[in-house]
C-alpha cells in the first residue's frame, strides 16, 4: 500500500505473467538499465527496489518479480496481497502467454486488493515479425478490464521507463485523492461537533 510522508511515497508493485514473458527483464531494465538475452527463469520470486522522481514527490517502488512457472502459482497471493499496483506481462509472440495474462487478471479481480491499480504490458515489441497477439487485442482487453495498456520491449527499452512513470503517477493520484477525502471527512466531523456544541444548551433549556 502506498505510504506518505514529506512527499515521499513507498509502494509495493508486483509483476505477474507467464514464464518467459519478460517480467525479470522489464524490472532489470528499469532498475539497472540492463538486458540479457540469456535471462534465467526466476525461482519463487525476486525482490528489487528503485526510486523514481515525480514532480515534487519521490516514489520508492518495492518490486516483487514473481516466477511464471506453474509450480510457483500458489505463492503468488503472498506477493500481490497488499500491492498498490500489479503489472501483468505477456509476450506478443505467444498467444498462450496472452491467455495466461487474462487468467492473472481474473485472479486479481477475484482475489486481489479492490483498489489495486492494474497495468497490462505487451512485451517483446521489438519482435514485430514474430507477433501473434495484435496490439488492438491487448488494448481492447485492457480497456474492458479498466487497465492501462502499454507495449514494451525490455530489449530496446521501449516504453519501460514510461510504464513505471505511469504507475507512479497513478499511485500519486490515488494518494492525493485519499488525502483530500480524509480532509473532507475531518472538516465534516468538525462541523458536526461545532453544531452540537451550539445546539446542546438550547436542547437542554427547551426539552
Ligand atoms: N527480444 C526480446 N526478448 C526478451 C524481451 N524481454 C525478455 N526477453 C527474453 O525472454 C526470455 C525470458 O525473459 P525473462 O525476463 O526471464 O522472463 P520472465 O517472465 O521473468 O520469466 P520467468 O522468470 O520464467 O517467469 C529471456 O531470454 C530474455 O532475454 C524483449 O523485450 N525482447
Amino acid at each position: 500500500m502506498a505510504r506518505t510522508g514529506n512527499h515521499n511515497v513507498q509502494a509495493k508493485l508486483v509483476f505477474l505473467g507467464d514464464m518467459g514473458a519478460g517480467k525479470t527483464s522489464l524490472v532489470l531494465r528499469f532498475v539497472k538499465g540492463q538486458f540479457s538475452e540469456y535471462q534465467e527463469s526466476t525461482i519463487g520470486a525476486a525482490f528489487f527496489t528503485q526510486v523514481l522522481s515525480l514532480n515534487e514527490a519521490t516514489i520508492k517502488f518495492d518490486i516483487w518479480d514473481t516466477a511464471g512457472q506453474e509450480r510457483y502459482h500458489s505463492l503468488a497471493p503472498m506477493y500481490y496481497r497488499g500491492a498498490a499496483a500489479a503489472v501483468v506481462v505477456y509476450d506478443i509472440t505467444s498467444m498462450d502467454s496472452f491467455v495466461r495474462a487474462k487468467k492473472w487478471v481474473q485472479e486479481l479481480q477475484r482475489q486481489g486488493n479492490p483498489n489495486l491499480i492494474m497495468f497490462l504490458a505487451a512485451n517483446k515489441a521489438d519482435l514485430e515479425e514474430k507477433r501473434k497477439v495484435p496490439a488492438e487485442d491487448g488494448d481492447q482487453y485492457a480497456k474492458e478490464n479498466g487497465m492501462a495498456f502499454v507495449e514494451t520491449s525490455a530489449k530496446t527499452a521501449q516504453n519501460v521507463n514510461e510504464l513505471f512513470y505511469e504507475i507512479g503517477k497513478k499511485i500519486q493520484e490515488i494518494r492525493i485523492r485519499w488525502a483530500r477525502s480524509l480532509m473532507a471527512s475531518k472538516q465534516l466531523l468538525n462541523w458536526i461537533l461545532y453544531v452540537q456544541w451550539w445546539l446542546h444548551p438550547l436542547v437542554t433549556t427547551f426539552f
